[in-house]
């Protein structure tokens, strides 16, 4: 295969399989998936299925036992610099403040106090958080942790934006307005994102292609494409015979990967 083939996806696993030492099955197997640039990528499948494995080998933090990753045509072989990673937990340092952990990776990547300040302050107003800039982390709500970590990692414009079920824990309401303005977001910046989530109607409203994994070890069952065009808004999105259909066909999928979970 030549670079050049590689290089027209952002992402590329060729035929992944993850063992973990000690572990008596692997926690993926033979995965093959695209992630074309500029795409917004949904992964779901029962717990368990390897969903946290794919974005950690999209990250660096694991590798193959067999098979390849390869991202922007070059294979991972160490921490993926170019990926932000917004993992389950915010995971914010809570000894600084919102300010400053929306600006840490400006900083590791030494960008003058300046500039640091205006990206800061223009991204404390994207995600809602204005009056609370200088609050630490113990003092805000779930939510508010959630956009500060989606801030801080959209801020210094990452290649690819990794999510492992960010809105996993937050209350309905809290969560579909964090789905629509990540949708408003990801639809200015354009970047590549790969989303792992639970949420069948969170899959569809956000992503250009759902991959639907099988139970443990987990492989690709399918890969639906989500024919909705952009901007898209959830609340007109969720009343469309369109939107039911294929809600119906994902449905169907995950819910034989789930009952042969529960048969094994
Ligand atoms: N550090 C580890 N050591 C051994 N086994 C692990 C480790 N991390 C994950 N696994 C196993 O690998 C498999 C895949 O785990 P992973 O967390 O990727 O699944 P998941 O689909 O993200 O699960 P969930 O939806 O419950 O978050 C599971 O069987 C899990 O027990």
């Amino acid at each position: 295969m030549t670079t050049s083939e590689l290089g027209s996806d952002a992402l590329r696993f060729d035929s992944v399989t993850l063992d973990f030492p000690g572990s008596p099955r692997p926690a993926i197997e033979d995965v093959s998936l695209r992630v074309g640039r500029r795409k917004f990528v949904a992964v779901i499948g029962p717990s368990g299925c390897g969903k946290s494995t794919i974005l950690n080998l999209a990250a660096g933090l694991l590798f193959p036992t067999r098979g390849e990753v390869h991202f922007d045509g070059a294979p991972v072989t160490g921490v993926n610099s170019a990926a932000a990673y917004v993992t389950q937990q915010a995971n914010l340092l809570p000894w600084l403040s919102v300010r400053a952990n929306i600006g840490l990776a400006l900083k590791f990547r030494g960008t003058s106090k300046g500039e640091r300040d205006e990206r800061i302050d223009h991204w404390i107003e994207v995600v809602g958080l204005r009056g609370f800039e200088d609050h630490y982390p113990r003092e805000l709500s779930g939510g508010m942790q959630k956009r500060v970590s989606i801030a801080r990692a959209l801020i210094y414009d990452p290649s690819i934006v990794l999510m492992d079920e960010p809105f996993g824990p937050l209350d309905a309401i809290t969560r579909l307005k964090l789905q629509q303005d990540l949708l408003n977001l990801w639809e200015e910046q354009n970047g590549t994102l790969v989303f792992v989530t639970h949420d069948l109607n969170e899959a569809i409203y956000l992503a250009d292609e759902v991959v639907v994994m099988s139970k443990g070890p987990g492989t690709v069952r399918r890969v639906l494409p989500v024919p909705f065009s952009r901007p898209r808004d959830i609340g007109t999105l969720i009343e469309s015979p369109e939107f039911a259909e294929l809600y119906n066909d994902l449905w169907s999928l995950f819910k034989a990967e789930l009952d042969l979970s529960d048969a094994a």
